[in-house]
C-alpha cells in the first residue's frame, strides 16, 4: 500500500441507475417505484430542445412531489457547451427542495467543468441557506473526458460517481458503430478463421476504475442501448462488475432488475468470501500468513478480496 491511503467511495448502494426523460413526466411515478438505486431524471439528451423548459419544471415538481423513497435522486443537467446548464443548476437548486441529492454532469471534459459548477451550486446554496450539500455525478464520453479521467475524478469533494457513456464516447472518439455498448461487430480478432470479439469499452471502463478507486469515487456503466437484449445487458454488466464497477444504467425498466442482479454479489460469491477470512483467521491464529481454501493460495490480499464482495454485499443489504 502507498503512503496515501486509499480513500472509501461514498457507502450508497448504486447497483442501477434508472433513467427517464424530463419531457415524459408519466415515467416519473413509474422511476419512483422501481427497484432502481439511483434515478437520473434528464434534462439533456433525451429532452428536445424546444422541450427544454417545460423538462426542467416538470422535474422539479417531480422532486417536490412524489415520494422517491430511499433513492438517491439526481437531475442530469445539459452540457457546459450548451446556452441552458446554468438555467438547469440555478433552477434546481433554488426550486427543487431538500429531496434532490445530486446533479449529473454530462460530457465533462476536464476538472475546470466540475469546477464551474461547483462555484456555482456552492454560490447559490449559500444564497439560498440550502444545508444539504449536492453530490455530483460525471458522465465520461468524450476523448478529453477520457485524456484527462483523473483529474476529473479528484476535481470536487461534491464527487460521489462517474459513468462511462458509451454512445458519446463513441461518437467522440470517431469510432464507426451506432451501437450503445457492448459487443461491436467489427470488433474481433482471427485465430484459424475463427472471429473472437473483443470490448473495445474495457480500456476506458478500466481508466474510469483506476481513477474513481484512486479518488474515492464511485465508477459506474453507463447505457446499453438495446434493451431487448438481456443477454447482451448481463455479459456487458459482468464485464463491468469483474473490473471493479459497482453499477449500470438502465434506460428501460426492465433492465432494473438484471442490473440488480448482477451487481448484487451472489450468495456463493458471499460464502466464500466470508470462508476465505474465516480460513486466514485461523490461518494468522496459526502464526501463518498464507494458507489454502478449496485447494488454491490464500493469503491477506486475499482477505482484502474478498472483502470487497462481503462489504458491497452488506451495503446492499443494510439499505
Ligand atoms: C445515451 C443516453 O444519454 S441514455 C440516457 C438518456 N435516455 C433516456 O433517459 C431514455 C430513457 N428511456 C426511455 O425514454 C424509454 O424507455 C424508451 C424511449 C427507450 C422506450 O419507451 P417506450 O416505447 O414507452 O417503452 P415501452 O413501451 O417498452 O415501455 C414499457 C413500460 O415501461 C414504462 N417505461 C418506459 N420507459 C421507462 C422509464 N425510463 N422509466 C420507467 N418506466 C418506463 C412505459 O411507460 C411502459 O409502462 P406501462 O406498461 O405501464 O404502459
Ligand atoms: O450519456 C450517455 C451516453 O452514452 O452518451
Ligand atoms: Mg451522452
Amino acid at each position: 500500500m502507498s503512503f496515501r491511503l486509499q480513500p472509501a467511495p461514498p457507502a450508497r448502494p448504486n447497483r442501477c441507475q434508472l433513467f427517464g426523460p424530463g419531457s415524459r413526466p408519466a415515467l416519473f411515478e413509474k422511476m419512483a417505484a422501481s427497484a432502481a438505486d439511483v434515478i437520473n431524471l434528464d434534462l439533456e439528451d433525451s429532452v428536445a430542445p424546444s422541450d427544454k423548459d417545460a423538462a426542467r419544471a416538470n422535474i422539479i415538481t417531480a422532486i417536490n412531489t412524489l415520494d422517491w423513497g430511499r433513492k438517491t435522486l439526481s437531475a442530469r443537467i445539459n452540457g457546459l457547451d450548451t446556452p441552458w446548464w446554468y438555467r438547469d443548476v440555478v433552477e434546481l437548486l433554488e426550486q427543487a427542495g431538500p429531496r434532490l441529492d445530486q446533479i449529473m454532469i454530462p460530457k465533462v471534459g476536464c476538472a475546470a467543468d466540475v469546477y464551474a459548477v461547483d462555484a456555482l451550486v456552492t454560490a447559490i446554496e449559500r444564497a439560498k441557506g440550502r444545508t444539504k450539500p449536492i453530490s455530483f455525478e460525471v458522465i465520461i464520453e468524450s476523448a478529453a473526458g477520457i485524456a484527462h479521467v483523473e483529474e476529473i475524478a479528484a476535481a470536487s469533494p461534491r464527487l460521489h460517481a462517474m459513468s462511462l457513456g458509451a454512445a458519446d464516447f463513441a461518437a467522440s472518439m470517431g469510432m464507426q458503430t451506432t451501437g450503445i455498448g457492448g459487443t461491436q461487430e467489427n470488433y474481433y480478432m482471427l485465430r484459424e478463421g475463427a472471429k473472437h470479439w473483443s470490448d473495445p469499452w474495457h480500456w476506458a471502463q478500466a481508466a474510469i476504475v483506476a481513477a474513481c478507486r484512486t479518488h474515492g469515487v464511485l465508477p459506474v456503466d453507463g447505457p446499453f442501448g438495446d434493451f431487448s437484449d438481456d443477454e447482451g445487458f448481463r455479459a456487458q454488466a459482468r464485464r463491468s462488475a469483474t473490473l471493479g464497477m459497482v453499477g449500470k444504467w438502465a434506460i428501460h425498466p426492465k433492465q432494473v432488475a438484471l442490473a440488480n442482479e448482477v451487481f448484487t454479489p451472489s450468495e456463493a460469491a458471499v460464502a466464500d468470501a466470508r470462508a476465505i477470512l474465516a480460513a486466514m483467521e485461523e490461518a494468522k491464529a496459526n502464526g501463518q500468513g498464507a494458507t489454502t481454501y478449496k485447494g488454491k493460495l490464500i493469503d491477506i490480499a486475499s482477505m482484502k478480496q474478498a472483502e470487497v464482495i462481503v462489504k458491497q454485499y452488506e451495503l446492499i443489504m443494510g439499505k
